[in-house]
């Protein structure tokens, strides 16, 4: 059998931090997970188990302790970035307050040197992808919650990223932007056929959302579960199917805290 590379590789990653008069905090525990390119693949995992830093790292701003990622077959560290373009997108929009919607997402296409034509023609491309063609000349503050999200969904796509690193985009918002949102992101996944890592810890987005779904453990995080969402799209939340899931890695993801407190009560 032919053994193929994975897009992104994380094999063994285990990351410390440093701690003043205490041993270090152990972050990340020997984590291991394979990506194909076009997943959305959704991480789970407890509130601080360590997905931020895990993103962190991915995208070249901070270095494993030990073990190794390879994003489309090149080490990825802070000195050895990849050829890969990472977009990436946060729980909070982080737009710039004094420019407008258009000019905040043409931002990180001014940096890359883009010719200015490009760059409008980016610009509109991808707010109307996100539903916002008719508000550029808008200021964040202008915009609901909702519609600032979507600005910087905006701005992450609009680098074509061949990868998008979403750290609990929704997480902050209403519930109903939030499923208006998940659905256009579904859609724009299957539009762009980007490859996605998406952070959260709502196990309902992630089995809504995901072709794929990884459940860590709390602290050191380690993979406890990883399955396929073979549910076709477009999918609806009240699915049955989806419904099921939800059950199931709920039940699963108890049963991982109660034996990761049970493990940690062993080791004191
Ligand atoms: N630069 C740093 N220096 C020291 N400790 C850090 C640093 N970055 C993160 N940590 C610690 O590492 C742990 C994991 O943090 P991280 O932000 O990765 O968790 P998370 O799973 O993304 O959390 P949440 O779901 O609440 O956003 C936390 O205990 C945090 O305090």
């Amino acid at each position: 059998m032919i053994m193929t590379e994975s897009y992104l590789s994380i094999d063994h990653l285990h990351k410390e931090f440093p701690r003043r008069g205490d041993r270090p905090l152990n972050v990340l525990g020997d984590l291991d997970v394979h990506v194909e390119e076009g997943a959305l693949l959704s991480i789970l995992g407890p509130s601080g188990c360590g997905k931020s830093t895990l993103l962190n790292i991915i995208n070249g701003l901070d270095d494993a302790t030990t073990g190794e990622v390879r994003l489309a077959g090149r080490k990825v560290s802070t000195r050895t970035r990849s050829d890969v373009k990472i977009g990436v997108v946060f729980q909070q929009p982080r737009l710039l307050a004094w420019r407008t919607v258009r000019n905040n997402v043409a931002l990180p296409l001014q940096e890359m040197g883009l010719p200015k034509d490009e760059i409008d023609d980016r610009v509109r491309r991808y707010l109307a992808l996100v539903g916002l063609a008719e508000f550029a000349d808008y200021y964040p503050l202008q915009l609901s919650g909702g519609m600032q999200q979507r600005v910087s969904l905006a701005r992450g796509l609009a680098i074509e990223p061949d990868l998008l690193l979403a750290d609990e985009p929704f997480s902050a918002l209403d519930e109903f932007s939030a499923r208006r949102l998940r659905q256009e992101f579904v859609r724009i996944w299957a539009e762009t056929g980007k490859t996605i890592l998406f952070v959260t810890h709502n196990i309902r987005e992630a089995v809504f959302l995901s072709s794929r779904l990884l459940v860590i453990t709390d602290r050191p995080a380690r993979t406890y579960l990883d399955l396929p969402v073979t549910v076709p799209h477009p999918r609806k939340p009240e699915d049955d199917l989806l419904f099921e899931l939800e059950k199931s890695v709920t039940e699963d993801f108890m049963r991982m805290e109660e034996q990761v407190r049970l493990e940690k009560e062993m080791t004191r």
